[in-house]
């Protein structure tokens, strides 16, 4: 099977999984991610952080946005514009978006764009692998972002059975530095 196939294949089967998840499943797991991403020092020295909105059975930020906002760290989300993906400084989850790409909430564009080339990114995604190589919705916009944008400690979320023995990689993926799920953090060799 050839490298697109296969990838299409392991994401419908994520996806169908995803589906499946209880809210407290999702709501546990995210805990657990949150609590070894708030103790890390990346966390922690961080002056913003860039979350992604959360939906659909993906691991939840929302316990690290409540803490980047006590931590006064600024936060920004981001708004998919074409082919790309622009970050926008978030104040409030609850009055800052609306309904967008897909119909993921997004930042609405009166916000400031984000300019913290070094805020810690929290990257989404449909599966990885121990490698952390990852599988996202197939369009490209977190490897086209941070290809534009090098210099991001980045984290990916992930539930355990989002870890796939082998995801298929291309020359043009761009890597997550970590991948941590509710028992495990991955770092690639
Ligand atoms: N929460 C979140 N926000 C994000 C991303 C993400 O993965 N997660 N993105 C990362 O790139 C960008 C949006 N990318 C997307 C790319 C494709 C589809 C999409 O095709 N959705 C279809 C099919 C998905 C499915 O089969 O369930 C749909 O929702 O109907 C959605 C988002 C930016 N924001
Ligand atoms: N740096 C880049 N420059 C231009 N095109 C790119 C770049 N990175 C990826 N692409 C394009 O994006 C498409 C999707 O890539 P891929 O299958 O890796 O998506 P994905 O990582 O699963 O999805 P996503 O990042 O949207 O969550 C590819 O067809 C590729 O041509």
């Amino acid at each position: 099977m050839d490298k697109n196939s296969k990838k299409k294949e392991i994401r419908k089967e994520i996806l169908k999984h995803r589906r499946s998840l209880t809210e407290e499943e999702i709501r546990s797991g995210s805990h657990a991610i949150a609590e070894k991403i708030l103790s890390m020092e990346v966390y922690q020295k961080a002056e913003a952080v860039y979350l992604y909105i959360d939906c659909k059975g993906e691991a939840s930020v929302r316990e690290i946005y409540e803490a980047a906002l006590r931590d006064d760290k600024r936060i920004a989300a981001p708004r998919v514009h074409g082919e790309d993906m622009t970050f926008y400084y978030i104040h409030s989850m609850e009055e800052d978006l609306e309904p967008g790409y897909f119909a993921i909430p997004e930042p609405k564009t009166s916000l400031p764009e984000a300019t913290d080339e070094t805020a810690l990114l929290l990257v989404p995604g449909v599966g990885f692998d121990p490698e952390c190589h990852r599988l996202g919705y197939g369009k490209g916009f977190y490897d086209r972002y941070l290809s534009a944008h090098p210099k991001h400690p980045t984290i990916a979320l992930a539930l355990d059975f989002q870890i796939k023995e082998e995801i298929p990689s291309d020359t043009f993926d761009v890597l997550p530095d970590l991948v941590v799920t509710p028992t495990k953090v991955y770092r690639h060799s």
